[in-house]
């Protein structure tokens, strides 16, 4: 972990922030965290409180001593704190001229008082020490968490589930580096060839792990940014209709018009507590102008690279329509078909096997049921793969597969310095994982998506 202190903290600046979200609210929360927080307070409300124990005080200008407001006060002294350093909440009324007139009291404080930058207070926390880098990335998922899966797997983060396995990893990594250092310093004792049997099989072990990790690592990536469903029909099969219907609002234009939907329209659902991107777009036919054959192109790559898709066939037609039968057939399993239009009578109940759900967007026919379907696929796309460390960004499968890679290398390596160097490199994957090498850069990647107040 990088250094303690005050120094490696923040550099001196006492840093605040509106802790509680924009908008209209009751109570809003300023959250402030750095050395001179005692005096602040001194001069905001004329005294240190107890730490820990809210207090009611009036609020004053401390130059003008104009009354601001009435807030509960509560410090946390240095370093039991969640940054580790002093700090103080300040729980005001939640009107926006009581919080700006609060901000401009507190930089009247002088002092180095400062507001703070986006993840900030959460980047403190971790260069004190109160948390690794993957633990600092559960928080800021936990604040951005939309439902319950997305909750739960940020929260475990938060808590320090993915250090705990990445711990355990590079202990026994460390481990068979040291084993494979004596394996070279004993050679000639012949306790070598055995110390190097063990830091062998200790490196396959993980190895086992980390592969397991990586392939629920998809998996945790989708719980985390919501899966992608992609509704996909020929043009006025009804696609856009399906959308509103499911999303229980008009977010696309609907009209008898085909090729109406041009761009690719994303809305966001919880379907089961999974997070889930629902994605009206182009009907695939050869378009008609440049910009219809645009929305196609779109429609296809974002279908590609869609975890389910829901394929509308025209109900009514005789035959089904050819350019989406192609991509149903093209992803066995991994499709939803729709018969559309159903109050109209419906003609077709199967697709190449793929059983149709008759649905109606004029009545409603067949909705609950597709959501139940829907939410029944996403549920089961969630659970493939769980167990082991969870892998929930594109950064933690980089420096995963970066070590695994390593550790493959190991029994091909003609010297034992080499496995030594590979090992080293191992661990040094694992050490930008949680933030214990090269700090700087990876600190960049991982706090530039916080939110101010964090
Ligand atoms: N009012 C308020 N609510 C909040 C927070 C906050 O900062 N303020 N949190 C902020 O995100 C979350 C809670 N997380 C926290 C984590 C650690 C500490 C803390 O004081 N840690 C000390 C003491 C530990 C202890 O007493 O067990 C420490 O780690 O030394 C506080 C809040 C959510 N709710």
């Amino acid at each position: 972990m990088a250094e303690a202190g005050g120094a490696a903290g923040g550099g001196g600046d006492t840093i605040f922030a509106l802790a509680s979200g924009s908008g209209r609210a009751g109570v809003a929360v300023i959250r402030l965290s750095g050395p001179a927080v005692p005096e602040a307070l001194a001069a905001l409300v004329g005294g240190v409180p107890e730490p820990r124990r809210a207090v009611l005080r009036r609020l004053r200008h401390p130059r003008t001593g104009e009354v601001l407001d009435r807030a509960v006060v509560l410090r946390f002294a240095s370093p039991a704190s969640f940054t580790g350093e002093e700090v103080a909440e300040l729980h005001v009324h939640g009107g926006r001229a009581v919080i700006e007139a609060v901000g401009e009291a507190l930089l009247a404080c002088g002092k180095g008082i400062r507001p703070a930058e986006p993840g900030e207070f959460t980047r403190r926390a971790f260069l004190n020490g109160k948390m690794d880098l993957t633990a600092a990335e559960g928080i800021a998922d936990l604040v951005a968490a939309e439902t319950e899966a997305q909750r739960r797997q940020a929260l475990a983060q938060a808590e320090g589930a993915l250090a705990a396995t990445v711990a355990g990893w590079a202990e026994r990594l460390t481990r068979a580096l040291a084993l494979s250092e004596a394996s070279i310093d004993f050679a000639d004792d012949g306790v070598g060839d055995e110390a190097e049997t063990e830091a062998l099989a200790l490196a396959q072990a993980v190895e086992g792990e980390m592969e397991a990790a990586l392939a629920g690592a998809r998996r945790a990536e989708r719980v985390r940014e919501g899966f992608r469903v992609a509704i996909i029909g020929a043009p006025n099969a009804g696609k856009s209709s399906l959308l509103n219907r499911l999303a229980g609002r008009e977010a696309a234009i609907v009209s008898a018009r085909a090729g109406t939907t041009r761009d690719v329209i994303e809305v966001r659902l919880d379907l089961g507590g999974q997070a889930v991107t629902l994605a009206d777009m182009a009907g695939l036919r050869e378009a008609e102008d440049e910009i219809e054959a645009e929305g196609v192109r779109r429609a296809f790559a974002w279908a590609e690279r869609a975890d389910l898709v829901v394929a509308v066939f025209d109900g009514t037609a005789e035959a089904p329509d050819a350019a989406t039968r192609v991509v149903v057939s093209a992803r066995p399993g991994g499709c939803i078909g729709v018969a559309s239009k159903s109050d109209l009578g419906v003609r077709l109940a199967e697709v190449d096997g793929v059983p149709l759900l008759p649905v109606s967007s004029v009545t409603g026919e067949g909705i609950e049921r597709l959501a139940e379907a829907l939410t029944a696929a996403i549920a089961g796309l969630a659970e493939r793969g769980a167990g082991g460390a969870v892998l929930t960004r594109a950064r933690h499968v980089s420096a995963v597969s970066s070590a695994l890679a390593a550790l493959r290398r190991l029994p091909v390596a003609a010297l034992p310095e080499m496995r030594g160097e590979e090992l080293r490199l191992a661990l040094r994957e694992l050490g930008r994982l949680t933030g214990r090498v090269d700090v700087e850069d990876v600190l960049e990647v991982v706090f530039r998506t916080f939110c101010v107040g964090k």
